[in-house]
């Protein structure tokens, strides 16, 4: 089995808001939620985790039920939305997601990390996890979309992942 990529519980932030780098804390349902991730992970042999602390407190919860000290690495934040932290999509200004959506890679209209960007910092780390055995990384859905389009998926940059989710990659 190799790396498991798996998506913090929800966070404590209003449904529709733009956030990726913004560092909300996991919502009250934090517990019950935990309780059903770490019934369904399989065994693992390291824990890492995005610094932030939706990922953190769960990596944390898990580290400590399977005897396993927790690694945090930058490399697995969430895209910087910038400016646009903090907005509800609905109030991002349109102009500025037109200019994304017609130039995925390189735009970043709201000052923070463009899709290239992002892309460029996750992949050393798909690589170092590579044939590294059952790694277990705490992440976003930013990051499980990457790496499923670094596995040559069609569709990656569009999916969706329910908070508590994972994947593995090969
Ligand atoms: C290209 C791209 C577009 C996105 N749109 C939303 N998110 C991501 O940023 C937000 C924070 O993710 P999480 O809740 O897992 O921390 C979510 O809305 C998620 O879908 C994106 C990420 C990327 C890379």
């Amino acid at each position: 089995m190799g790396v498991i990529l798996l998506r913090h519980t929800r966070p404590d932030v209003a449904e529709g808001t733009c956030y990726g780098r913004t560092d909300y804390p996991p919502a009250e349902s934090f517990s019950e939620e935990a309780a059903e991730v770490l019934a369904a992970l399989p065994p693992v042999h390291r824990v890492l985790s995005s610094p932030l602390l939706r990922c953190t407190r769960l990596a944390d919860h898990i580290g400590a039920a399977r005897g396993l000290p927790v690694e945090t690495d930058p490399r697995l934040i969430e895209i910087d939305f910038g400016a646009w932290e903090g907005t509800p999509w609905a109030e991002v200004p349109r102009d500025g997601l037109d200019h994304w959506a017609a130039h995925f890679y390189e735009s970043r209209p709201h000052g923070g990390e463009s899709v290239g960007m992002f892309y460029a910092r996750v992949v050393p780390f798909l690589e170092e996890m590579h044939g590294a055995g059952t790694v277990l990384a705490v992440t976003h859905a930013g990051l499980m979309r990457a790496a499923l389009h670094h596995a040559g998926r069609e569709g990656a940059w569009q999916m969706k992942f329910p908070y508590g989710s994972f994947i593995e990659l090969p």
